[in-house]
């Protein structure tokens, strides 16, 4: 049986703990010999203008990188140190031979700088538990972060019992799981998955403060809150805002509204909480530890100390945000941001700096050169977390806005044929089986002409909503046309596909809408085919489009399997 990866993940953060302790211990050494020979007296100019240097570099790494690795003192007194230092090593250009270097006036402020600073051996022992344990423990991290969009349990509380009894049935028809709690005694920890809670507006803040007080103390995100009210305008959403509300559905409820509301949460926080990162740090400790750590809160992260592999690792992970380094040896960090977006592939890419330094003024003419954020080392596990969340979503979004349909977040028309192509030649490469379907919904004319746009559009919406629901994570869903879908199932035999697309015109045809007191249902149509078997992906398409046509002919409401003819 292969290791827990929460255990591998744990192991490799206290590994790199006592690499870094070794590390550090090295520099602790070296610093003393700097200090020994400065305090000795007699050096020639150059050589005390690189020993000064070399303390100043010395105590700005260990400011950067102590905090991390749980020695936040160790850190905090290498940067008040570092800070002494910092002005002289700007006022005299120590790197120039020609400059007069250090006066001897300034001397014995470094000699006395170099005593404090043997005393930071004392500080590696004195602490060794992370500042951030709580979020720093991946256990935690990946309680937290690790979601999934198909797991969704939905707290009803603080609801009359009609609603209760409505909500119950209508939304397990969508697939959710349900449970019922009491404002007093709400909880949510420990439920696998995403946990949404939906209450009322005459209970709303009082749900909303317990929900609070749980997340703080039990270190977890506090799930989305849907609010049922009476009303909807500014004054009354503003109200609900500020007690703590995602959302506002007003009654009567329309389930399949709701339906979406809770899609769309859900589908937010897990699109908030995965990523991939590309870390380009020459420490390779810490550039080890942020990989850990991002690891162990969902992230897909590779890390890399080398920046003159910057443009292949890009082009062959394709990150959505990536972690730069300011100094990395001879190269610098805001330059690499530079060139990265020569290409204008790279136009877009989120870059958020990882600095020791402190000057604003400097971070400022950094971002000037192309980053889009500034972190300055040490930086807490969970704050990194955060600020990768934070720019990932973005990312994404902006991603999403190119490859969705804006309706139902489905993949768009040209997006999902590519996705029928690619899983062709996967068929044709892997003699696998695989699936493609076409999915229309039946009479829908009728159903706009009826009940109008606005009802039609909801119908769709909450086919997308089934679909995404019932599918498997690797399927593939696509808005083909108007009201016409396209899913590649991969991996699955045409029984297979039929059997599930059958269940899924079942549950469809179930779902009841509600319009001005009316309520109806649509029925759904599908025709499919195996993609193996046709010399392209459009050909397996167009099977299976004729499949559906058949099934069209033939009655609606169910799956046809394409017959060659
Ligand atoms: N509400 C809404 N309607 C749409 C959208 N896109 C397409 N439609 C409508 O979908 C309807 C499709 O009608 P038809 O192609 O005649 O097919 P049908 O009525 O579903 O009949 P069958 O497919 O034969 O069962 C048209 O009325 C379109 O206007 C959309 O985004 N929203």
């Amino acid at each position: 049986m292969g290791k827990d990866p929460k255990a591998d993940i744990a192991d490799k953060l206290a590994q790199l703990r006592l690499s870094f302790r070794g590390k550090a211990e090295g520099e602790l050494d070296q610093l003393s010999e700097v200090a020994s020979r400065i305090t000795g007296g007699g050096q020639e100019q150059r050589l005390l203008r690189e020993d000064v240097m070399s303390a100043y570099q010395l105590l700005h790494r260990l400011a950067g990188s102590a905090g991390t690795f749980g020695y936040a003192a160790l850190g905090a007194e290498a940067r008040r140190l570092e800070q002494r230092l910092k002005p002289l090593v700007e006022k005299y250009p120590l790197h120039d031979d020609a400059s007069p270097g250090v006066p001897s006036e300034e001397i014995p402020q470094v000699i006395d700088t170099l005593a404090q600073a043997r005393q930071l051996r004392s500080l590696l022992d004195e602490t060794s538990v992370p500042a951030t344990r709580r979020t720093n423990d991946p256990e935690r991290l990946n309680d937290q972060y690790s979601l999934t969009a198909s797991d969704v349990h939905v707290v009803l509380c603080g609801l009359s019992e009609g609603s209760q009894v409505f909500l119950e049935y209508a939304l397990s028809n969508h697939g959710f799981s349900i449970s019922h709690q009491e404002v007093s005694t709400l909880s949510f920890s420990g439920t696998p998955g995403v946990t949404l809670v939906v209450t009322s507006e005459d209970v709303l803040s009082k749900v909303s403060a317990a929900l609070d007080t749980k997340a703080g103390n039990e270190d977890i995100l506090k799930p989305p809150l849907i609010c049922i009210g009476s009303r909807d305008d500014f004054k009354t959403r503003y109200t609900l805002a500020e007690s703590g509300a995602d959302a506002l559905i007003t009654e009567p409820v329309d389930a399949t509204i709701l339906a979406d509301n809770i899609e769309r949460l859900v589908t937010e926080r897990s699109r908030t909480v995965s990523g991939k990162i590309l870390i380009l740090d020459d420490d390779e400790d810490l550039a080890g530890h942020y990989q850990a750590v991002l690891e162990g809160a969902g992230f897909v992260v590779r890390a890399i100390s080398n920046p003159e592999t910057v443009l292949s690792e890009l082009s062959e992970f394709s990150p959505d945000i990536m972690l730069l380094d300011v100094r990395m040896g001879a190269y610098s960090g805001p330059t690499v941001a530079k060139l990265v977006r020569f290409d204008p592939e790279w136009v877009s890419l989120p870059i958020i700096y990882l600095s020791s330094e402190q000057d604003k003024q400097v971070q400022l003419e950094a971002m000037a050169k192309g980053a889009d954020e500034f972190l300055t080392k040490p930086v807490s596990d969970s704050y990194l977390v955060r600020a990768a969340q934070i720019r990932c979503y973005r990312a994404r979004q902006l991603n999403e806005l190119l490859i969705r349909d804006s309706l139902t977040g489905l993949l768009k028309h040209s997006f999902i044929k590519h996705e029928v192509d690619k899983e062709h030649a996967r068929c044709r490469r892997q003699s696998r089986s695989s699936v493609v379907a076409m999915l229309d919904l039946d009479h829908f004319k009728k159903v706009n002409d009826q009940h109008g746009h606005r009802v039609g559009d909801i119908v769709i919406k909450a086919l997308a909503n089934l679909l995404r629901q019932r599918l498997r994570s690797t399927d593939m869903i696509g808005r083909y046309g108007g009201e016409e879908f396209a899913v590649v199932l991969p991996e699955c035999t045409v029984q297979e596909g039929q059997s599930v697309l059958a269940q899924v015109c079942k549950t469809f045809s179930d779902l009841s809408f509600h319009n001005d007191g009316v309520s109806l249902s649509v029925t759904l149509s599908v025709g499919i085919a195996a993609l193996g078997s046709f010399e392209s992906g459009s050909d397996a398409l167009n099977a299976a489009d004729q499949a559906l046509y058949e099934r069209k002919k033939a009655g609606r409401n169910g799956v046809t399997i394409f017959q060659q003819g």
